[in-house]
């Protein structure tokens, strides 16, 4: 491994049993200043992989280090203050309590907390004031989540579903606040997401769970650069001998394939005098599809981020 002391978590072959459902082995390292986003079907085990990281649950087997040291028992209370959390589901014991008066018992864990901040961004967030929480509504009271978890400046923050709830206009917002965070405080992210708009602007590197199993680490700019649809004038052969062939099929004259290697296999055609007439460039949730089903060429999704590249 590279520069362990830039690395804000890693995890080793860690593994958890829930229900009937085993997650993981996963091992993945994520170095600071990096948004990573947990990607997977429901049930595949998203909110325990985060539930890890927070210690709300604690792994069968192996090892998790937060900014470069493992923990026993509970995290202490100066690793805890420099991770941001929104959980899925909120805690009902706050129900009862206003924003205000939950912000100020979350304060105490904080020595970092920022009032003025949490303040400035209650009143961004438009969460109605001295309120209960019970009473907001659900974009309302995500809007309060996100505001409490960003207040103490965490060096960490880890985002169940962030924009579950939220209207457009929340939602905007929400990514415009992550973006000046990952800007200005260089905030590592790790966001457990259903919404590719969401990955595409703000992820770097993307995990996928598939019911449990952790089928690796890719670089998004990587992934989005490389697949690509696309029809030339050529024989089936043309068409197969090119590297990295996910889907072909024949439309007229034309052959159709879908590559994870565009770079290459334009050349290819060309370098053949292959005329290619169109291309188009792969959604991501239709590579994540192919990632899904196992197509994708393994280097390509066991990533090795920043110093470990
Ligand atoms: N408290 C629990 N007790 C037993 N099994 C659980 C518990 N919580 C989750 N599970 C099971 O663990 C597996 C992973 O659940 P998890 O909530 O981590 O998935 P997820 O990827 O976050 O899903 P979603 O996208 O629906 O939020 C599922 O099979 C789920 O049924």
């Amino acid at each position: 491994m590279g520069n362990a002391e830039n690395n804000v978590i890693e995890m080793q072959d860690v593994t958890k049993t829930r229900g009937r459902r085993q997650i993981g082995p996963i091992t993945l390292t994520v170095p600071a200043g990096y948004v990573v986003a947990l990607v997977g079907h429901n049930g595949s085990g998203k909110s325990t992989l985060l539930n890890m990281l927070t210690r709300l649950s604690l792994p069968d087997a192996g090892h998790i280090r937060w900014f470069g040291r493992e923990y026993d028992g509970e995290l202490p209370s100066e690793i805890r203050q420099w991770i941001g959390y929104m959980p899925e589901h909120f805690y009902s014991e706050e129900n009862r309590m206003t924003a205000e008066q939950a912000a100020a018992f979350r304060a105490h864990w904080y020595s970092g907390w920022d009032e003025i901040r949490f303040r400035e961004l209650m009143e961004k967030f438009e969460v109605p004031e001295h309120t209960k929480l019970s009473k907001l509504s659900k974009g309302e009271r995500r809007r309060f989540e996100l505001a409490a978890a960003l207040a103490p400046h965490p060096r960490l923050l880890l985002l169940d579903e962030p924009s579950s709830g939220l209207d457009p206009f929340a939602w905007k917002m929400m990514l415009e606040e992550l973006r000046d965070c990952m800007r200005n405080e260089k905030t590592t992210i790790i966001m457990a997401t259903h919404i590719i708009d969401e990955i595409k602007r703000l992820a770097d590197y993307i995990v996928l769970l598939h019911e449990g199993r952790h089928l690796g680490c890719a670089e998004k700019d990587r992934l989005l650069e490389s697949g690509k649809e696309l029809w030339f004038e050529g024989t089936e052969e043309d068409a197969s001998d090119l590297p990295c062939v996910l889907e072909r099929s024949r439309e007229g004259l034309l052959q159709r394939v879908v590559t994870m290697e565009a770079a290459a296999a334009v050349e290819a055609l060309e370098e053949a005098g292959i005329r290619i007439l169109r291309t188009r460039a792969l959604e991501l949730d239709e590579i994540m599809m192919h990632w899904a089903a196992g197509r994708l060429p393994q280097e390509m999704t066991s990533e090795r981020k920043g110093n470990e590249a």
